[in-house]
């Protein structure tokens, strides 16, 4: 078998060698040439897959590894009879992080505290699912606006956009990029809604570039100042916007789910898939592909308020500014698009909230709780 794999996508020889001969390559460089003679296609989220890529070649498997699929064309590879498997959730925690790291240091920045704020979460699946889940573990109110699981499950516990938007100081959009349907997500925040963000609000965008009119929240950005975003996705990347980058307060390239944890996890699934579609037994376990962490505990002997505790855990595992620092100085040494994909192609080793103990001393039971919320593991020493 031949297996033409993006060259960024880590373990891929522990888990697909033993398949076949592997071709490694560039996501954005793969062409219909690469692949005429592969069996087996594997991509992360940069490699367009579609009948341009893939007619004529003998490709039977494409797996990406990662959530986000509004790169494959879905229903060609369906009506070809060719394979196809995606990591729903491989990457989710690090999203969550990225989020709860964007928000401690904005909180720092403005001098506000996450708990009095109240978090307004767009699209529930793998990722929002789970932020939602961890803020309300750690006492933070929360709005939710998922049409499409409201209309599955029922209205409770669900609100529509407009009044997410007019209830909420925070908005986190993790919605696919979906581009017609009832449930269209291109440019969900649009003009009329960006105008609706209330003075003093923070937008989140760690969904895809598309599911905001960057335009129009330029504009609002740049005309009354009064509204913050953090942008780890754009319209099209790798070359953006660079008026836009200029006036958001985190700008950082694609990396939001670019844990090792998560990128592991979206190899090993993959390889799960490609492995029962060939009909062959598993013969990997995730934890013979992902190391332990370098930092695995921490301690913290005196009483912190929330913030500073939170701040502090966060940073010792993820620090959001060290991305958006290194974006700024790729782009400025490299211009733009050669610095966003050199920031992600060499991105550094970031490990999930998970991976870190925090041990408390004394009876700080409340704020073990609210750390173990954030998805950290407590122990009391
Ligand atoms: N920045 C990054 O590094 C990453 C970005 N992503 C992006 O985040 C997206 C979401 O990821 P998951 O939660 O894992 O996907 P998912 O498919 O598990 O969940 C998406 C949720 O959005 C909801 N939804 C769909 N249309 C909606 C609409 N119009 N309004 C509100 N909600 C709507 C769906 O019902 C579903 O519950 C992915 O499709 C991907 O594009 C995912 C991982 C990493
Ligand atoms: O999983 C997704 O969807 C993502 O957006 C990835 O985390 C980012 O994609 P790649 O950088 O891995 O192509």
């Amino acid at each position: 078998m031949k297996l033409v794999i993006d060259a960024n996508i880590p373990a891929a020889d522990d888990c697909f060698a033993h398949l076949g001969h592997i071709i490694r390559l560039p996501g954005r460089e793969i062409t219909g040439q690469d692949v005429r003679d592969a069996d087996a296609l594997i991509v992360r989220s940069i490699t367009r897959v579609d009948e341009a890529l893939l007619a004529g070649s003998r490709v039977r498997f494409v797996g990406s590894c990662t959530i986000g699929v509004d790169h494959v064309d879905t229903h060609w590879l369906a009506e070809q009879g060719i394979g196809f498997a995606s990591a729903p959730g491989c990457n989710a925690e690090a999203v969550v992080d990225y989020v709860l790291s964007s928000l401690a240091t904005l909180g720092e920045r403005q001098e506000w505290s996450l708990f009095e704020r109240r978090i307004g979460v767009v699209g529930a699946g793998n990722v929002g699912a789970r932020l939602v889940a961890r803020l309300q573990a750690m006492g933070i109110a929360t709005q939710v606006c998922d049409p499409p699981r409201a209309e599955r499950e029922g209205q409770a516990g669900f609100v529509d956009l407009d009044t997410l938007i007019a209830t909420c100081d925070v908005i986190c959009l993790h919605v696919p990029l979906v581009r017609d349907g009832a449930h269209a997500t291109r440019h969900l925040l649009d003009e009329a809604r960006i105008a609706a963000l209330s003075l003093g609000s923070v937008l989140i965008n760690a969904g895809r570039g598309d599911c905001v009119d960057g335009a129009a929240l330029e504009r609002r950005l740049g005309s009354a100042g009064d509204i913050t975003a953090v942008l780890d996705v754009w319209k099209s990347e790798p070359e953006i916007d660079a008026a836009l980058r200029d006036q958001v307060a985190l700008a950082t390239p694609h990396i939001a789910g670019h844990s090792l944890d998560g990128k592991l996890r979206g190899t090993f699934m993959i390889q799960e898939a490609l492995m029962a579609a060939e009909g062959e037994p598993a013969r990997l376990a995730f934890a013979d592909i992902c190391p332990p962490p370098a930092l695995a505990a921490l301690e913290l002997r005196q009483a912190l308020a929330f913030d500073q505790a939170l701040a502090l855990c966060i940073r010792a595992v993820y620090d959001v500014r060290r991305d958006h620092e290194a974006l700024a100085r790729a782009i400025e040494g490299q211009g733009m698009a050669q610095g966003f994909d050199a920031c992600r192609t060499h991105y550094p080793l970031r490990r999930e909230f998970a991976t870190l103990e925090v041990r408390l001393a004394g009876e700080a039971v409340t704020l073990e709780t609210m750390l173990r919320g954030a998805g950290f593991r407590t122990l009391r020493c």
